[in-house]
């Protein structure tokens, strides 16, 4: 058991990811007390996942068994049981579910939730509660009809778009619930709950159907991003009645009740722990940064991702618009880019001899701007532009077949961060004096990267690795929903690390605001040559 914090209160952030369940209790001040996970593939081996999920011989539908899900909830807290954990301490509890994945509740799933007897496990009592035991999950590509039914429906993929705040993709819940109605009709008719994995495990302490939360039900193209609530037009593409299967949506930060008897009776929570909406794994991470409105956060990962606190979204076909899973009135933006720190490497490697150190000194050595040149480095297909290949460019734009080495160096991370920033700008992101650049992710830890991408989005660069940020964003929001509407979250996260400024912009801002530009051309003429 870590940390001491006698008898202080505790807060419990959950995040139920792809690959494994993981907790992390904190004290008032959010220090770390207590943590621990449970990986899918190894502590239950009997479900026979890789990486958590099934990948169906089609390799495009993508499944995780429900029940493991629950199996290792049950698994989770009997450690903690055994490790003594004072559950009694716990105050409040939230937590997060990997985004746009499925669960169908049968006919008699509510009465057994709210009747579960503490003697037994969960899952012995859950096992046939579920009307479909292999729920869709993120990875899933299978559903790309439903995806053209559903923008169809609705007047086309803008228009889903500025619905829903994002075209229809084939991992989000709607187009999966489409594929449910329309090809395994039996069981959807004998659905009475459908939930988000988030909903789903809040369900779990709260021995009751749990609410979708507002952010990570705009993984779903059915809410609508102005009203938030239901789009009817979304619901009725989807299936019949959906609206009554998918119950109400709540705000992330609604207090959803408190812990069930069965929860209180087998491991000791107090009756008045408070359940905290739980919400999607992206917005989950984002609380646990502790942004600022305007913040823009890149994740700088095997892919890249980019998430924007945005108060006016203008969501398109790219990209994707999530209602904000801190602040009632606003928005948050997230976009993927699956060409990151694999494509940094491989360059690394061919152009400076496998060595970051080189990679850096080169970087420094090449003016900002690259001399017009630039490169587009697609060596996977990446999900915006639909591109695949590597493009290089001279400052007339004619094509040309290599780069000096220092060139490429350069050519590779410039570009990256032009097209994240073409991106993040083109669902809202406004630059401004008050942007703030928040890196994370492996590649944060190269200075002469984050010059480059301070240069690129003409503000300063912080840094603030927070291991856990999902788990720690939830057990924040738990003591925020606990301590109620009045007190904002900033002064519940006052007491975390602080942003540490590493970059400001040297570069020249106009030199990059034309050369975005020219990159934005450029992409647009590869993507069309595909
Ligand atoms: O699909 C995604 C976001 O739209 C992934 O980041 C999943 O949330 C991972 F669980």
């Amino acid at each position: 058991m870590a940390g001491n914090g006698d008898g202080e209160r505790l807060f419990l952030g959950f995040d139920f990811s792809t690959q494994q369940i993981k907790v992390l209790a904190v004290t008032d001040q959010l220090k770390v007390f207590y943590e621990d996970h449970v990986q899918f593939d190894v502590d239950l081996p009997s479900y026979k996942t890789q990486g958590g999920v099934h990948i169906h011989d089609d390799h495009k539908t993508v499944t995780a068994p429900t029940l493991m899900w629950v199996d290792a909830l049950d698994l989770l807290l009997g450690r903690m049981k055994s490790a003594s954990f004072p559950f009694h301490r716990v105050a409040a509890l939230s937590g997060d579910g990997q985004q746009h994945g499925s669960v169908y509740w049968g006919q008699n799933a509510r009465e057994v939730l709210k009747s579960l007897s503490p003697e037994k496990p969960l899952a012995d009592q859950l096992k046939n509660c579920f009307s479909i035991d292999a729920s869709p999950v993120w990875m899933d590509a299978s559903t790309s009809s439903q995806c053209r039914q559903l923008e169809q429906s609705v007047g086309g993929p803008q228009k889903l778009s500025a619905i829903t705040g994002s075209r229809a993709f084939e991992r989000f819940t709607g187009n999966q619930i489409m594929k449910v109605f329309q090809t395994n009709r039996e069981a959807y008719d004998n659905t009475k709950r459908i939930s988000l994995v988030s909903s789903f495990a809040a369900s779990l302490f709260l021995g009751d159907y749990a609410p979708i939360d507002h952010s990570d039900g705009t993984g779903m193209n059915l809410l609508d991003i102005w009203s938030r609530d239901w789009s009817p037009d979304c619901l009725q593409a989807c299936g019949l009645d959906l609206g009554a299967k998918l119950g109400p949506v709540v705000h992330s930060t609604q207090n959803i009740g408190t812990v069930s008897q069965y929860m209180v009776s087998r491991y000791g929570f107090l009756p008045n722990c408070v359940v905290a909406a739980f919400v999607g794994d992206n917005p989950a991470s984002l609380a646990g940064l502790a942004p600022e409105p305007g913040d823009v956060i890149v994740s700088l990962g095997t892919s890249d991702t980019v998430f924007v606190w945005l108060s006016h979204p203008t969501p398109g076909l790219e990209g994707h618009v999530f209602l904000n899973p801190i602040d009632k009135q606003d928005y948050m933006s997230l976009t993927c880019f699956k060409n990151g720190s694999l494509t940094r490497e491989r360059i690394r490697d061919e152009k400076a001899g496998g060595s970051w150190d080189t990679f850096s000194e080169m970087l420094r050595k090449t003016p900002s701007g690259n001399h017009g040149n630039i490169g587009i480095y697609f060596d996977v297909t990446e999900i915006q532009p639909f591109a695949e290949g590597c493009f290089r460019f001279d400052d007339k734009g004619n094509k040309v077949e290599s780069f000096l080495p220092e060139v490429e160096v350069r050519a590779v991370i410039e570009s990256q961060f032009m097209a994240r920033r073409v991106y993040a700008e083109a669902v809202g992101l406004q630059l401004g004096p008050k942007t703030r650049v928040i890196a994370t992710g492996g590649a944060s830890q190269n200075q002469a990267i984050l010059q480059v991408l301070s240069d690129v989005f003409n503000s300063p660069v912080y840094i603030k690795d927070v291991p856990n940020s999902a788990c720690l964003g939830n057990a924040a929001r738990a003591k925020h929903t606990l301590l109620g509407p009045n007190v904002p979250f900033s002064s519940v996260v006052e007491g975390m690390q602080a942003p540490q400024l590493v970059a400001s912009p040297q570069g020249d801002s106009e030199g990059y605001t034309r050369l975005v530009k020219r990159y934005q051309e450029l992409e647009k003429m590869v993507a069309g040559s595909q």
